[in-house]
């Protein structure tokens, strides 16, 4: 039999974890936050940040994180765009030179309604980093369930690029729930079109699909 190892597991090939917000990660940080996994010596950058929000803002991705992850497992530095500097041009290459000096070992990927990942709404080019984007109505809509009213959703956000994302070594995409299933279908299985920003996955040599029934009932 195996001696069980005590104490804190360190995940040796995860340097640099990428993160995602929104529902469908909770109960994957869940998951860790109760494991032993050690991530004091391991790297974070999100991929998304509302404008306009300081990270003590509960309904930033900063604060979200915090509350969904970080407060249980710190990571030894944590990196979002800043959403607080309303100057896209100094976020986006400041975040840009961070991504580059922090290559993402495992990117964690939600997938929204309409196929964004990250921010990246449909129509963004493959060859896109970070940058400030203009919500969808679509997504505006789909993200007001986190907000007291409506017209309190941010309209703008910074969000790494596709580049940004397929530069990372390894991709899992989580999707669960119905709402999700025209969007799987189309990324997975679709022809290749921006309009569908998760279609580039298809690309990506190193990628991990998690869905529950409902998302994989388009098969
Ligand atoms: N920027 C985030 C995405 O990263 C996330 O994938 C999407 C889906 O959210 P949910 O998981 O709540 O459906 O929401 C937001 O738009």
């Amino acid at each position: 039999m195996p001696t069980p190892v005590a104490g804190p597991v360190q995940c040796d090939q995860l340097h640099v974890m990428g993160l995602a917000t929104g529902s469908t990660p909770l109960e994957l940080y869940k998951l860790i936050s109760e494991s032993d996994l050690d991530f004091s010596q391991a790297s974070s950058v999100n991929l998304d940040e509302y404008v306009g929000l300081k990270p003590t803002d509960p309904q930033s991705y900063h604060y979200f994180m915090q509350e969904h992850l970080f407060d249980a497992k710190p990571f030894k530095e944590s990196f979002f765009p800043d959403g607080t500097n309303p100057d896209a041009g100094a976020v986006t290459r400041e975040y840009d030179r961070i991504l580059a000096r922090h290559p993402i070992d495992l990117q964690v990927l939600g997938i929204g309604r309409n196929g964004h990942i990250g921010f990246n709404e449909p129509g963004t080019t493959f060859d896109s980093h970070t940058h400030r984007v203009a919500l969808t109505p679509s997504t505006i809509d789909a993200n007001a369930r986190f907000f007291d009213q409506p017209e309190q959703v941010p309209r703008y956000a910074y969000t790494m690029g596709i580049a940004s994302i397929m530069a990372a070594k390894r991709v899992i995409l989580l999707a669960f729930g119905k709402e999700k299933a025209a969007a799987i279908r189309a990324s997975l299985l679709g022809p290749v079109t921006p309009d569908v920003p998760a279609w580039v996955l298809q690309r990506h040599p190193n990628v991990t699909v998690v869905l529950d029934v409902a998302a994989a009932s388009q098969f």
